[in-house]
């Protein structure tokens, strides 16, 4: 059974900055699978590019993993020999729920889970770098120089996932793809509180920047094939290659 997601249900008093603390950490399948469209193609999507990406004797990483989604779909589709997959993030109450999710599936590729901030951690010997909606949780001053890590870290003809939600550089389709982001949290059972408490809640920790931003700054680091793979409404993945 998955708790659902009641978290901005009542009215809160002192709505604070969102984080990502044991009461989120309880609900997050439920609340990421309502909040985000297109998550679960991607979490797919994830494990396809795994396949094919990856290279024996490398190590995978997953940058902010929460509750390890795309570990184990990375974990399920690795076929090289003598891999490792690293899982960082810096809540430890979504990585002890992870550390308990990844040990219910057999399976004999070696998962490191670290408890850090991804900006301080290493990045080397990489064939496959997942950032599955955690960029836009980083301070904007901070997101460039994370990726030249990332793009140093990675092996030639290695990629990078890069996974988030959009701003539209136009100020209408902008509008437009929030309001229908919107109809998709009503359709999925979100109240209207519920809905402007959250939007709130997250107004000053996830900051989006736009598809072109994304793809300039990937380019400006290094990397030498970029594209959108996916989209729907403002939520959507980018492929780097290297
Ligand atoms: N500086 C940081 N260092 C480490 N972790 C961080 C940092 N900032 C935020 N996080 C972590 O990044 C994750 C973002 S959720 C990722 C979903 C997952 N990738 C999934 O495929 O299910 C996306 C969402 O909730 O929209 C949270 O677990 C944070 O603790
Ligand atoms: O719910 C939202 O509006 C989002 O942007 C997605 C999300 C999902 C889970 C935690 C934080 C944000």
């Amino acid at each position: 059974m998955q708790a659902k997601d009641h978290i901005f249900a009542a009215p809160i008093a002192q709505l604070g900055d969102f984080c990502f603390d044991q009461k989120v950490a309880e609900v997050f399948p439920d609340m990421i699978k309502r909040s985000v469209p297109g998550y679960s193609n991607i979490i797919s999507a994830i494990g396809m590019m795994t396949a094919r990406f990856a290279r024996p004797g490398t190590h995978l990483y997953d940058l902010g993993c929460s509750l390890g989604a795309a570990t184990q779909e990375m974990r399920r589709n690795l076929t090289q020999p003598g891999c490792r997959i690293v899982a960082v993030d810096n809540s430890s109450a979504m990585l002890e729920r992870a550390r308990g999710h990844l040990a219910s599936y057999k399976s004999e590729v070696p998962v490191e889970l670290v408890e850090a901030d991804i900006c301080d951690i290493a990045i080397d010997n990489a064939s496959v770098v997942v950032l599955n909606f955690t960029l836009q949780f980083i301070a904007p001053e901070r997101r460039e120089a994370l990726l030249a890590k990332i793009h140093q870290g990675l092996n030639p003809g290695g990629v990078l996932i890069l996974s988030e939600k959009f701003r539209s550089a136009d100020d209408t389709v902008n509008e437009l793809l929030i309001d229908l982001h919107h109809d998709f949290k009503r359709a999925n059972g979100y109240s209207e509180l519920e809905i402007s408490q959250k939007r709130t809640a997250l107004e000053k920790v996830l900051r989006p920047d736009t598809p072109e931003q994304h793809k300039e700054r990937l380019a400006r680091v290094g990397f030498a094939h970029v594209d959108l793979w996916f989209q729907c409404f403002n939520f959507g993945s980018m492929v780097a290659v290297k």
